[in-house]
């Protein structure tokens, strides 16, 4: 992988899935089929990856597993294969996060980018209005902040390579997928364009339209948080930096730009 995530993790591509050096664990793997994800997709019927993309929730290093449980925080790793889905880039169907029991809220959501390019969309409700909409363009190292409530999805930017990212949850996380199965989709769908441009298109869905505002990851210093340090190493370092996912009252949301 080209970022170096804080501990012995690699994604394969051939099976897809992860390997995991001596002191690291990692779950069964949960394999997203084309089949499973045709209803979001603008074609149903396309051709494209299959698996489109595997999921290793939970993983870390032996001796920080007792400390993540009793702190209620989970860190997921995630590949999505290279190519696309018809005129779509590869992608997730899109969510928001389940009310937790532990906290009584949805929780948000850390992505560190591992390897190849990654844009997160998302908005800040999936109602008929979608709210505040921004889609962030993030490389090896860079990190993307989904806070609570929003709907969101990760797509593959880059056609010619695989996706791979980390991603920090709560441990009782769960996907909700009314709102967005609702409207087939999160308020804007990306197609893609000549090499790595993606084209936007709104989606007619949703009743009320907002623009989209497209910009790089950014820092985030106002998070408490290093750039350019593995999020598991600044964890490890100081676990209440990573306080917010599971207990995202800890701060306040209103006006964040991710
Ligand atoms: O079920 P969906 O919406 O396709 O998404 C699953 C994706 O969501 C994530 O939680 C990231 O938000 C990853 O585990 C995975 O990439």
């Amino acid at each position: 992988m080209t970022f170096y995530p804080g501990f012995d993790i690699q994604a394969s591509e051939h099976p897809m899935g992860f390997t995991y050096g001596s002191g690291v664990f990692g779950p069964t793997l949960e394999l997203r089929h084309l089949d499973a994800i045709r209803p979001s997709l603008l074609d149903p019927a396309c051709d494209g990856p299959d698996p489109v993309y595997a999921i290793a929730m939970d993983v870390g290093t032996d001796e920080a597993k007792d400390d993540l449980v009793r702190r209620n925080l989970l860190y997921g790793a995630v590949t999505y294969a290279a190519g696309s889905l018809g005129v779509e880039p590869v992608r997730s169907q899109g969510h928001v996060h389940a009310v937790s029991k532990s906290c009584g809220s949805s929780t948000g959501e850390l992505y560190e980018i591992w390897s190849g390019r990654a844009v997160i969309l998302m908005q800040e409700s999936d109602s008929d209005d979608p709210g505040r909409c921004f889609a962030v363009e993030a490389g090896p190292g860079q990190l993307v902040v989904v806070p609570p409530g929003w709907a969101h999805a990760t797509i593959s930017a880059d056609r010619t390579q695989p996706l791979t990212f980390g991603a920090w949850c709560v441990r009782d996380f769960g996907f909700d997928y009314t709102g967005v199965r609702a409207h087939g989709g999160l308020a804007w769908f990306a197609r893609l364009g000549s090499g790595t441009q993606i084209d936007w298109l709104r989606n007619p869905a949703y009743p009320i339209s907002r623009d989209l505002d497209i910009h790089p990851a950014r820092d985030y210093p106002d998070l408490g948080l290093e750039s350019g340090v593995p999020v598991y190493s600044q964890y490890l370092k100081d676990p209440d930096r990573m306080m917010w996912v599971p207990q995202p009252d800890l701060r306040s949301w209103a006006g964040f730009v991710p």
